[in-house]
């Protein structure tokens, strides 16, 4: 019989699959790696484990302990589910502007999640990033994850999304576009590709209101760049030591309205049921178009799955009142 002797086992060797109407303009294929098929629906499984894995091995986290995180909920799931295959607790931290279904999935997979303000300096006490590292801190026997600077979530694209990207499109691929957030995405998969082929082109995708494409144009970290924003997943107002600028030819910023717009049309164009970052990401291929030619072959990576933006950029209402449809 062929079986995975546990859930953790069926992360990764995800599809890729072309895009077929919102493309029809380019001049190249484009073909989306389609992270929504790993077991907690999207792509931060693959760094989630590898995370717990590097930290048991060296005794950061040890058998029984409690996992702390501040996530906006897709690591948080791949955590939780790892943590339940391996007997441990979590406690995640998570800013309030995250949908409620992103808090209700992680409570459903017994996680306990504490919600702090958006709208307040990274080192302001109340902030995410605060709290996760003074729960940190005070809770007994617990490991504080840190996603952000956590080197094994580089790692984990390095061993896994990379080296699979390569083998999918028989080293053909081009170019290598992602949304950026922690960076451990964008960072692991451009560096294994660029090692493969050094003409890989990586590009980034940005929102308003993040620090990213300022600093990688001018090594200037801009405070003016940041205010809040809509778009989920992607854009920063600090530099995690995951984005490896480095490896990083260009970044591409998509409005809050466009992520959303999109997001909506990968749904009813491809049928593509995927979060917000997704339509961010595809949008940003567009606007990337002048950078194709004929031969090329651009891959897309969409993180995660359109169920957790049920209440958002799928609700017409919220969408309406928002100012992104008529
Ligand atoms: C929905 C979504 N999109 C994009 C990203 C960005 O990926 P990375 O953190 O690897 O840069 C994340 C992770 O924060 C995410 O949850």
């Amino acid at each position: 019989m062929k079986y995975a002797k546990n859930i953790l086992e069926t992360i990764g060797n995800t599809p890729l699959v072309k895009i077929n109407a919102l493309t029809k303009d380019l001049p190249c294929l484009v073909l989306s790696k389609y992270e929504t098929f790993n077991p907690g629906n999207s792509v931060k499984d693959r760094m989630a484990l590898q995370m717990i894995e590097d930290a048991e091995a060296d005794g950061r986290l040890k058998p029984g302990g409690t996992i702390i995180e501040g996530t906006s909920g897709n690591t948080g799931m791949g955590l939780a589910l790892a943590a339940i295959v391996k007997g441990y607790k979590c406690i995640f931290v998570m800013a309030d502007k995250q949908s409620k279904e992103k808090v209700d999935m992680l409570k459903a997979v017994g996680a306990e999640v504490v919600v702090c303000p958006t709208a307040v300096e990274p080192d302001d006490p109340r902030s995410y990033y605060s709290v996760s590292k003074r729960l940190g801190e005070e809770t007994p026997n617990s490991w504080y994850v840190n996603q952000y600077d956590n080197p094994s979530n580089t790692k984990a694209h390095y061993e896994s999304t990379g080296p699979e990207i390569w083998k999918q499109t028989e080293g053909k691929i081009t170019h290598f576009v992602v949304g950026v957030g922690t960076g451990g995405t964008i960072s692991g998969v451009g560096k294994y590709l660029k090692e493969q082929n050094p003409n890989v082109k990586v590009w980034g995708v940005d929102t308003y209101g993040s620090v990213f494409k300022k600093y990688h144009e001018t090594g200037i970290f801009d405070e003016n760049e940041i205010y809040p924003y809509v778009t989920e997943g992607i854009g920063e107002d600090i530099l995690p030591k995951n984005v490896d600028f480095s490896i990083i030819d260009g970044f591409t910023k998509v409005t809050d309205k466009d992520a959303a717009v999109y997001t909506q049309r990968l749904a009813k164009e491809e049928g593509m049921f995927l979060g917000n970052s997704a339509g961010a990401a595809i949008k940003g291929v567009l606007q990337l178009k002048e950078h194709f030619k004929k031969d090329d072959v651009v891959v897309v990576l969409f993180h995660d799955h359109g169920s957790r933006y049920v209440g958002k950029m799928f609700n017409d209402d919220w969408m309406r009142e928002m100012g992104y449809i008529e």
